[in-house]
């Protein structure tokens, strides 16, 4: 099979528990929440992403006809030592393309394999780091894993439910629009109301990182 990526690079993990990691990022392109044109947004299941996951047109992006080249491209912009190597699967929907040959090909290239997924498919088992970031109006299938990552607000969850989920880390991401400083506020008030949270930002955004 061959994958279509969005784009590569190495960067610092920006959200999340692991926030501050170095890590590659491989961008999936495509998702099954959004088509990722702005005429369809309004229309979305996801209507308040970030990120432009079309085509394969990005730096680092491309069609990469098997696992192998897919992981060798990342090993390369690691470099070449093996320690704490750190990959981090996004898109676009990752899980839309992920198979097991690309968690063997990346396992192989001596990497821990990190996904950042919308959770409507099953996340593939031997991916060592699961987070997962449900959205309003989806149906999430995947209710398990290492951190749930809730962007807030977002108007139809309920949280109370989300907190029966079988997750080691309980996130509340502010989202980014418009109304950035209400919504850090709101994700602020939510912690100090339900301790079960804790605050992750975008520190990239922040620091100007990719
Ligand atoms: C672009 S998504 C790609 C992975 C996957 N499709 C997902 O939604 O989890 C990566 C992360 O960015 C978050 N995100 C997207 N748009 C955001 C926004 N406007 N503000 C805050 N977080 C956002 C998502 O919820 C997710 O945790
Ligand atoms: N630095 C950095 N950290 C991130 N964490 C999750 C991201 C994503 O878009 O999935 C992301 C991203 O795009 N950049
Ligand atoms: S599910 Fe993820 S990639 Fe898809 S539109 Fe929403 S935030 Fe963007
Ligand atoms: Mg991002």
């Amino acid at each position: 099979m061959s994958y279509a990526v969005k784009e590569m690079f190495l960067t610092l993990q920006g959200e999340g528990v692991h926030a501050g990691r170095r890590a590659v990022f491989v961008r999936f392109a495509g998702c099954n929440l959004w088509s990722g044109r702005e005429q369809d947004r309004a229309s979305a299941i996801c209507q308040f992403c970030d990120t432009d996951f079309v085509g394969t047109d990005g730096l680092g992006g491309g069609k990469f006809a098997d696992a192998a080249a897919l992981a060798t491209a990342a090993a390369e912009f690691w470099g070449e030592a093996v320690e704490r190597r750190f990959v981090v699967l996004t898109g676009g929907e990752p899980m839309l393309q992920i198979d097991d040959a690309i968690v063997d090909a990346f396992h192989a290239e001596s990497f821990e394999i990190a996904i950042e997924s919308n959770g409507t498919l099953p996340v593939h088992p031997r991916i060592d780091w699961v987070c997962i970031s449900p959205k309003a109006g989806s149906q999430v299938v995947q209710r398990s894993g290492d951190e749930l990552k809730l962007v807030w607000p977002q108007a139809g969850t309920d949280i109370t439910a989300l907190e029966t989920w079988d997750f080691a880390h309980f996130l509340l991401q502010p989202m980014d629009n418009a109304q950035a400083q209400a919504n850090h506020a709101a994700a602020i008030d939510m912690v100090l109301a339900r301790p079960k949270w804790r605050l992750t930002i975008q520190t990239h955004k922040l620091l100007g990182l990719r």
